[in-house]
């Protein structure tokens, strides 16, 4: 074998080799870039687009630095392909490829053939590389005739040694051991809504970032344009993750929560589970539409109001009458607010006309009366009293600071009105967010400035650029066959290219912007969204170009789903497909069998996961009545890789303190740093991670604390690659026998 490594050896030298030089080309390129200067703007525009690319560039050659190839196919016929992070070329020799990305077409059978089905692969070898190293090589012979087959099957294959790897609270890719039914995921088609239910460890997470890296490879110019949304639960899931998109050279995409969708707003008050399900009711369209309409107030008295020291009145019949108006106009109620103006400076100027005579005046004296109205202080005092112009913020931050608009807006619900009272302002919680975007959606942003601002601005450039194309008309008087710059381009199509010069990336550009839709949603943890959040990302991905993973039997939000059908059928019926993976890469079988029973008693409509591994580690639980010290004891043991404590949310100040005055580089917190070797978390703060060891603190408990406790039971057990211990003090629920008798 020793012989095998040293020529793969070499030929890893010569790919990295051609990193190198790939490197340094483009630092030249950078650097002649940056020395140039220019008066014309245009040039400039060019300068810094290519400047923008060639620096994406560069941080793709670093990011692929380690892993750069992992994996070679030999063919029957001879012919052998290796497959890595990018495709490299010769350029000295026709551009033959010297590796191919493991996105492309032809690198599939690296991930797809099998034994039963070889698609003409004879050999696949699993390079592994330390740095710049092979460290060693793992082969599975494909072509029974093969004489070498049976040799190196046995033995630790590439993905149990990757399984096995210990967890340092980073997310690493899987590019080089991706199985078929993940492929298959990876690869399918950009268009429709595509459904990923997978159990527990069945690599959702990993197969939605690939895919997100596959599709920016393949479709790359409409998605570099429009960008990719992955949406996840929230930001220590995000920081969780967030290094395996830029391991394989992508660093377009935009994550976020839903929280952190409604531009200018950080969620991060915190909340009880019941107003979160509350504010996540589809009924809540109703709800804002009422309380904007209690925005909208016809007064039980007449108001007086003294304009240039003349005493007038307005009715609430005039108010009425406006209202109906404004309201019959269609428009959004910071846009109809205008309408309403309007009619209630008419009804006093009615009044001032037939006060003053109306026989008298004519139209142009009935038109400074108006003027002189619109613009006094008092009568745009009382326009704002009865119509006011609102921000989704004032509309909601009222809302819930006053009990009789809360009375009003949800008539038919109490309780729920009372779930969602607060009188501090002081932020806004996860469940706002997608509140606030459909309150924008109600009321409408008054941009007229800006608009007029845009279309000046739009007329100057266009004026600009046809200067620029007279110019060079006049110094083109040349051969009338041969095609010049303003045949093939005209000044407002000039002026448009100019506006692609902006030169921040689609993701940057789509986070400031409420208005801007992706080119595809990858959702993580679907299960959790609520109704309200699923509007927002629908509106945000108008061509239905979804990716959806999640699991309806680790469901913890009181507002998530329990069936992918109800929740896509308001916005694409039934027109969505469904795909499932099913082994889990993650949790051994020892564990795994003692969440089989959990789940089975959840009655979820799903199987459990096969588990890919055993481990030789069971499971265990031990009593006692000091949860907080033998918790702690148990966190200052010297055992091997990360530990995850996951206790009740009403434990975790006494935990903590506990396993703090023990291990005091423990994390412990609303965003606690996952690289911490021992950390304290609740089950939500856990979902989507995962941990070498996991020790579950009284499990009664944590069923106990929702109304989706047993889903939340399910998720802890699941969150081990090795080890999975319990400490209880009361009765461990019934669903967990398997751990008793162990
Ligand atoms: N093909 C693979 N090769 C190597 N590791 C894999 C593979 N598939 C999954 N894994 C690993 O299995 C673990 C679980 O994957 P992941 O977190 O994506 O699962 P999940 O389905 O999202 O789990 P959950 O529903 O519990 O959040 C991760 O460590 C991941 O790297």
């Amino acid at each position: 074998m020793s012989n095998e490594i040293d020529a793969e050896q070499e030929y890893l030298t010569l790919l990295y080799a051609h990193l190198d030089h790939l490197r340094t080309e483009t630092d030249t390129r950078l650097a002649a870039a940056l020395r140039e200067v220019s008066s014309l703007p245009q040039a400039m525009s060019l300068r810094d687009a290519t400047i923008a690319q060639l620096s994406s560039q560069r941080a793709q050659y670093d990011a692929v630095e380690n892993g750069l190839c992992f994996g070679r196919i030999d063919f029957t016929d001879d012919t052998t392909t290796y497959i890595g992070r990018i495709g490299l070329f010769d350029s000295d020799d026709d551009y033959e490829p010297l590796q191919l990305d493991w996105r492309a077409p032809a690198a599939r059978p690296f991930y797809l053939a099998t034994a039963a089905a070889p698609q003409g692969v004879r050999r696949r070898r699993h390079i592994r590389t330390s740095m710049r190293k092979v460290t060693a090589v793992d082969d599975e012979h494909l072509d029974l005739r093969d004489p070498g087959h049976g040799d190196t099957v046995t033995g630790e294959t590439a993905l149990l040694a990757a399984l096995n790897e210990t967890r340092h609270g980073v997310m690493r890719d899987i590019v080089e051991t991706i199985q078929a039914e993940q492929d298959e995921i990876i690869r399918a088609g950009l268009n429709g809504v595509l459904v990923v239910q997978g159990g527990p460890g069945t690599g959702k997470t990993a197969v939605a970032l690939h895919r997100a890296a596959y599709l920016l490879y393949t479709h790359r110019e409409l998605l570099a344009r429009r960008g990719v949304l992955i949406v996840g639960p929230n930001a220590t899931f995000l920081k969780y993750i967030g290094q395996v998109l830029p391991s394989l050279g992508e660093t377009g995409v935009l994550l976020r929560t839903v929280g952190d969708l409604f531009p200018g707003v950080r969620a991060t008050r915190a909340e009880s589970q019941a107003a979160a399900e509350v504010k996540g009711r589809l009924s809540m369209v109703d709800v804002l539409r009422r309380a904007v309409a209690d925005r909208q107030v016809v007064p039980d008295e007449p108001i007086t109001l003294v304009v240039e020291r003349v005493e007038m009145t307005l009715r609430p019949r005039e108010v009425a009458e406006a209202r109906a108006r404004a309201r019959r106009s269609g428009r959004l109620h910071n846009h109809a607010r205008e309408v309403f103006a309007r009619e209630i400076v008419d009804a006093l100027a009615r009044q001032e006309a037939d006060r003053l005579g109306a026989e008298f005046l004519d139209a142009a004296d009935l038109a400074d009366i108006r003027r002189e109205l619109a613009a006094d202080d008092e009568v745009v005092a009382t326009i704002d009293d009865l119509w006011p112009e609102l921000t989704p913020q004032r509309l909601l931050e009222d809302l819930y600071a006053d009990e009789d608009r809360l009375a009003t807006a949800m008539p038919e619900h109490p309780d729920a009105e009372r779930a969602l009272l607060r009188r501090d302002p002081g932020g806004w919680t996860p469940a706002d967010a997608p509140l606030l975007d459909e309150a924008a959606e109600l009321l409408g942003v008054d941009d007229r400035e800006e608009r007029a601002r845009e279309a000046q601005r739009r007329r100057d450039a266009e004026h600009y650029a046809q200067g620029v194309l007279d110019i060079l008309q006049l110094e083109d008087e040349a051969d009338p066959d041969i095609l010049l710059a303003y045949d093939l381009i005209d000044a407002r199509e000039l002026a448009e290219r100019q506006e692609d010069a902006d030169h921040r990336t689609a993701a940057e550009r789509a986070a400031a912007d409420r208005d801007w839709t992706f080119g595809h949603v990858i959702v993580d943890e679907a299960q959790e969204l609520s109704a309200m959040a699923w509007r927002v990302l629908m509106r945000r991905c108008p061509s239905r170009s979804m990716t959806l993973v999640g699991d309806v039997a680790q469901t913890g939000a009181l507002a998530g789903a329990d069936s992918w059908a109800d929740v896509l059928a308001p916005y694409v019926e039934d027109r969505w497909r469904r795909t499932e993976l099913t082994v889990n890469y993650r949790t051994p079988a020892e564990i795994m069998a003692v969440a089989a029973d959990v789940l089975a008693e959840l009655g979820a409509p799903v199987e459990p996961p096969e588990s890919v591994r055993e481990t030789g580690h069971a499971p265990w639980a031990r009593r006692t009545s000091d949860l907080a010290g033998a918790a702690a004891a148990e966190a200052a043991r010297d055992a091997p890789g990360s530990l995850a404590l996951l206790v009740p949310e009403e434990r975790v100040a006494e935990i903590g303190a506990a396993v703090l005055a023990e291990v005091p580089d423990a994390a412990v917190g609303e965003r606690p740093d996952l690289e911490s070797r021992v950390v304290v978390l609740t089950v939500r703060q856990a979902k989507g991670l995962e941990f070498d060891s996991v020790l579950l603190v009284e499990p009664a408990e944590i069923v106990a604390e929702s109304p989706r406790g047993l889903n939340d039971l399910y998720v802890a057990l699941t969150r081990a690659t090795q080890r999975l211990g319990v400490l209880h003090s009361a009765d461990l629920p019934p669903a967990l026998t398997a751990l008793r008798s162990a």
